[in-house]
């Protein structure tokens, strides 16, 4: 007999991320190909009519595990009893942006929909949120959701930075995505994030060697490699006109594909959550970490007991700076909002 259906959200349904995003859900790309689901879409009025053609063409990839497609354009509906949330929806930048540009524009919806997760999702729901500026949005929202929703249920997206930093160190050491672990980004999903693959392993000739061996160039590694990661969202958007989507919904499907099934032995991956004191970063802050998740419990953990260099510790600070400052910039303007 099959699972009963998980009730995913996912908002900003009609735009470019969730346009990749949709069909992976719905195919059983992230919480399995056994796994019957209902998808409720929302987006913003103004929205609905290309809201209802991505509806139709879910219909029309005939897809066994879609046992529901509701398409909605008010908050506190989509929110009812969501086991999981990709908070999507929200303005992306455009060219010559930094994503905290957009914080005044985009913090109140987080606002908004930390309350409606409060008043009508279920408690242990699992809340991505992908929207600019990622981790503050996230703060946002955890704050309005709390207390009926822990704030530990609620996490930024750095998983694409993750990703990118994976995939460059596969191409500098001349292997596979797969024989790349380990990688972490540290902080904001900004251009102060920390890339670091001190503790990351490569698969080199069968047996696991250290990156910085495997890549034998620490002037690369600490200089363009991070300089690459940090601004690949501007270079993108720079080429396209528009900013990444593909792998951003790629790597949404990763975040909450790890959340929901835990992170393989050995193995951690990026994910921005409320700090819990580790690091030295202040707890609450939504800060980017490695993390394990215990596939029974849900639960993630924050990788203990890793060696902070002077390099590593400059980073940490400046990253942190910034998400200080974002945080209180959030908070005056959800004061001045009455939403
Ligand atoms: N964390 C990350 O790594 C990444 C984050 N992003 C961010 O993701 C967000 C979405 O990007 P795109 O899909 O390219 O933008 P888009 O403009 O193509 O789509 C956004 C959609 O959200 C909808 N929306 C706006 N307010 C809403 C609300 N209150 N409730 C529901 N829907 C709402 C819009 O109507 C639109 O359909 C942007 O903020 C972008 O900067 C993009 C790439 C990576
Ligand atoms: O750069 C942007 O604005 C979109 C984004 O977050 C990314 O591609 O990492």
């Amino acid at each position: 007999m099959s699972p009963a259906p998980l009730r995913v959200l996912v908002t900003g349904a009609a735009g470019q991320i969730c346009y990749s995003l949709v069909y992976q859900i719905a195919s059983g790309s992230v919480f399995g190909k056994d796994q019957p689901l209902e998808l409720v879409l929302l987006d913003i009025p103004m929205m609905s009519a290309a809201l209802d053609g991505v509806v139709m063409e879910l219909v029309d990839c005939a897809l066994p595990l879609l046992h529901k497609v509701i398409p909605v354009t008010d908050e506190k509906e989509a929110f009812k009893n969501v086991d999981y949330a990709f908070l999507v929806g929200a303005m992306p930048r455009r060219e010559g942006m930094e994503r905290k540009d957009l914080l005044a524009a985009n913090v109140k919806i987080f606002k908004s929909q930390g309350r409606a997760l409060a008043e009508g999702a279920k408690s242990t729901t699992k809340v991505i949120v992908v929207g600019n500026p990622a981790n503050t949005n996230a703060y946002i929202c955890a704050k309005y959701a709390a207390p009926k929703i822990s704030p530990r249920n609620i996490s930024a997206m750095t998983r694409l930075d993750h990703n990118r930093a994976t995939a460059q160190i596969a191409a500098k050491a001349g292997v596979t995505i797969d024989d790349v672990k380990n990688v972490i980004i540290w902080g904001n999903h900004s251009g102060t994030q920390f890339p670091d693959v001190k503790h990351a392993k490569v698969n080199k000739g069968g047996s696991a060697t250290d990156a910085y061996a495997a890549v034998g160039d620490e002037a690369w590694l600490k200089g363009e490699f991070i300089s690459v990661v940090q601004k690949r969202g501007a270079v993108i958007i720079a080429a396209r006109k528009l900013s990444s989507a593909m792998s951003a919904a790629k790597a949404a499907c990763d975040h909450i594909h790890d959340w929901h099934f835990g992170t393989p032995k050995d193995t951690w991956v990026s994910m921005a959550v409320p700090s819990d004191g580790s690091y030295g970063i202040p707890e609450g802050i939504m800060f980017s970490f490695p993390v394990t998740i215990d596939a029974a419990t849900k639960d993630w953990k924050i990788v203990q007991g890793l060696s902070i260099d002077e390099f590593a510790q400059g980073k940490l600070n400046a990253t942190l700076q910034e998400l200080q400052e974002e945080r209180d910039e959030a908070l005056r303007a959800c004061e001045e909002s009455n939403i």
